[in-house]
């Protein structure tokens, strides 16, 4: 039973139908850039994206040249600054996609210029450039792309349209004043993903690229924990990108496994695998209380096989270790001390169940995301002992 039934929708050039969350940014784009998009020549279109890693930069250009492919007279020439590094091999990479021919050497980096802006002109050709992960390129290379746009051919067209991304102001920063003043006043900003941003997204993603019934809402849910910021200032996390790859390798791992359904257990090992788990040293450094409470915690996530617990069961699970381990219970209180410890140490995740199922009220879920229960349990158990030794 294939879990995975479309693969491509998780392949790195898929463009989902729907954008959400980006909707803002698709627009700010499109209204730089659809006149000339439409009708090219008339002026120098130019904008710059800047977000951290994952956050729908490359994905939102995508999104908008669909949408003039058909109507443009102008080409898309997509540059990855990360694999076309040096001048002459960008120019090589838009003489390839504009089928135009170019000599590879012998000619100095005016000359190059001169003779695109020349076949461009011969050929009427526009060209919609986009320097992806622009920072890869020296301040003085990209300089020059910037500039080139300002070059009007012998009819008074300009040819080119240009976006330029990167991860933060740096990209823009390092370039000098005047060069940074062409492109200074167009920035688009992607913020981190939010919980609930990344939740849609893997939803949507889900739907187009797995088998009904093989997730359940829970299960995104716990990605989107550990994979969406706190808050759209957070930038230590919100990868859109590192949250569909968990999915795909939950989904394959459950799928190798001759499973239906992807389990919490498939997500934790997925993650493991691109995160870095919980280092043990983290865990050393711990209370022995709040030991035994992670260890409670563990223990009713591996009973239920549910991606989250209630913090009733993880107390309940706490007493009983306590007496395991014949230690006097701390009081609740000091529970929700070490829950919340847990939690900023990126131990484990809670959220508020809103949606009341099972349980009454506002209940707070804790989750573990990052780790599988049974190494997590060994390793607690036996520092536990040893604590107590
Ligand atoms: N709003 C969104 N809706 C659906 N999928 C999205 C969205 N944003 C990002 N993605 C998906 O997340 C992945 C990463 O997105 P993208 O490559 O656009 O990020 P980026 O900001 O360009 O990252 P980088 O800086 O590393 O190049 C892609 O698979 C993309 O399809």
């Amino acid at each position: 039973m294939a879990i995975v039934v479309d693969e491509s929708v998780f392949s790195p050039n898929y463009v989902p139908e729907r954008l959400p969350h980006r909707e803002q940014q698709l627009q700010s784009i499109d209204m730089l850039l659809s006149s000339w998009l439409q009708a090219p020549g008339h002026h120098y279109p130019r904008a710059t994206l800047l977000g951290r890693p994952g956050t729908g930069k490359t994905v939102t250009v995508r999104k908008l040249w669909e949408i003039y492919k058909e109507r443009s007279k102008a080409r898309f020439v997509y540059i990855n600054g990360f694999i076309y590094r040096n001048f002459t091999t960008i120019v090589g990479e838009i003489a390839r996609s504009l089928e135009i021919p170019f000599p590879r050497r012998g000619l100095s980096r005016d000359e190059f210029l001169a003779l695109l802006i020349e076949h461009l002109r011969e050929r009427d050709l526009y060209m919609f450039l986009v320097l992806d992960d622009a920072f890869n390129l020296a301040p003085d290379i990209l300089s020059t792309f910037i500039r080139l746009g300002q070059e009007v051919d012998k009819l008074g067209a300009f040819r080119i349209a240009l976006i330029v991304v990167g991860h933060n102001d740096t990209v823009l920063n390092n370039l000098d004043p005047s060069t940074r003043g062409i492109m200074g006043k167009y920035v688009i900003r992607f913020s981190p993903y939010t919980k609930e941003q990344i939740f849609s997204i893997l939803l949507d993603r889900a739907r187009a690229g797995l088998a009904e019934g093989s997730y359940s809402e829970d299960i995104l849910q716990m990605i989107a924990d550990i994979t969406g910021a706190q808050s759209p200032l957070d930038t230590n996390r919100g990868d859109a990108r590192l949250a569909i790859d968990i999915l795909y390798r939950a989904a394959y791992a459950a799928q190798q496994n001759g499973r239906r359904q992807i389990t919490p257990e498939d997500v934790r090992r997925s993650s493991k695998e691109v995160l870095f788990g919980i280092s043990e040293e983290v865990l050393v450094g711990l209370p022995l209380h709040e030991k035994l409470f992670l260890l409670a915690i563990v223990r009713s996530l591996k009973i239920s096989h549910m991606p989250y617990v209630t913090f009733g069961e993880a107390e309940e699970a706490y007493k009983i270790a306590c007496e395991e381990y014949g230690e006097k219970p701390r009081v609740h209180s000091q529970l929700w001390t070490y829950l919340n410890d847990l939690r900023e140490k990126g131990i484990i995740e809670t959220r508020q169940n809103k949606r009341g199922e099972g349980v009454r009220g506002r209940t707070t879920l804790i989750s573990i995301g990052t780790e599988p229960l049974d190494t997590l349990e060994s390793v607690l158990a036996k520092l536990i002992r040893e604590e107590l030794r």
